[in-house]
């Protein structure tokens, strides 16, 4: 994980987001290192807006104001790629023609030299995640907890600072929905990543434990 920054998390300062001349979303939040912030509100409301704009991705059409800063750094101007920002979807987006391992292997950042240093890491990875020997699989065979677990540990493998969970939950049954949010949870705390999560089910919110803001 990069470390040329002190944690103090994520911090959104007095974050505005415009669109078509109407306010969507203002927001003012520091989010701690291994915290995890739940935010919800309507369909429309803005939230995976916001996401977009702390990954740097939020089209032109949105007006933003206010700072985005991680880890005392302002992250105004800076490209998606530099950020150190990760975030998981509902969809897993794993790349079909890939195989696990080379999932798991093409999130590595490029600092991290050497063949068998990057399947290390890409085998310790999926230890972690009691998924040993599953590297050379197609991922056309992983079963839906799996399936979420890769794409977990994709985002996880990129070195990220902060994390962002976009319903990342919704598409997975109420069993594997437990057990996959407790895995992700433990995940942000063990890595100490300041986390803000979106969701409609307030079982998500209640499961994080932390603060819930409601932008209702
Ligand atoms: N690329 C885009 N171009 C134009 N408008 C957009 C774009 N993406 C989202 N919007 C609009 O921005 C508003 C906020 O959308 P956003 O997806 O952030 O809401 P949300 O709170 O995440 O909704 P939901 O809970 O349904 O996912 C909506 O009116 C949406 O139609």
């Amino acid at each position: 994980m990069p470390s040329d920054h002190s944690e103090t998390g994520l911090e959104l300062r007095t974050v505005s987001i415009r669109l078509g001349g109407q306010e969507l979303l203002a927001v003012d939040l520091v989010i701690a290192p291994g915290e995890i912030v739940t935010l919800m509100g309507p369909s429309g409301s803005g939230k995976s807006s916001l996401l977009g704009h702390i990954c740097g991705t939020l089209p032109a059409q949105f007006d933003v104001s206010g700072q985005v800063v991680l880890n005392g750094r302002s992250l105004d101007g800076c490209p998606p790629q530099d950020r150190h920002v990760g975030i998981l979807f509902q969809d897993d987006l794993l790349f079909p023609h890939l195989s696990v391992g080379g999932n798991l292997a093409f999130a590595l950042p490029a600092s991290v030299k050497g063949k068998a240093k990057r399947r290390m890491l890409v085998e310790n990875a999926l230890k972690n995640a009691d998924m040993d020997g599953f590297a050379d699989r197609d991922p056309a065979t992983l079963s839906g907890g799996q399936r979420a677990r890769v794409a977990l540990l994709r985002v996880l493998l990129s070195e990220p600072c902060a994390l962002l969970l976009d319903e990342p939950f919704s598409k997975l049954d109420s069993e594997l929905r437990g057990q996959f949010r407790s895995f992700v949870f433990e995940q942000c705390r063990k890595n100490r990543l300041p986390t803000l999560m979106v969701t409609h089910d307030p079982e998500d919110g209640s499961a994080a434990g932390g603060r819930v803001i409601n932008l209702a």
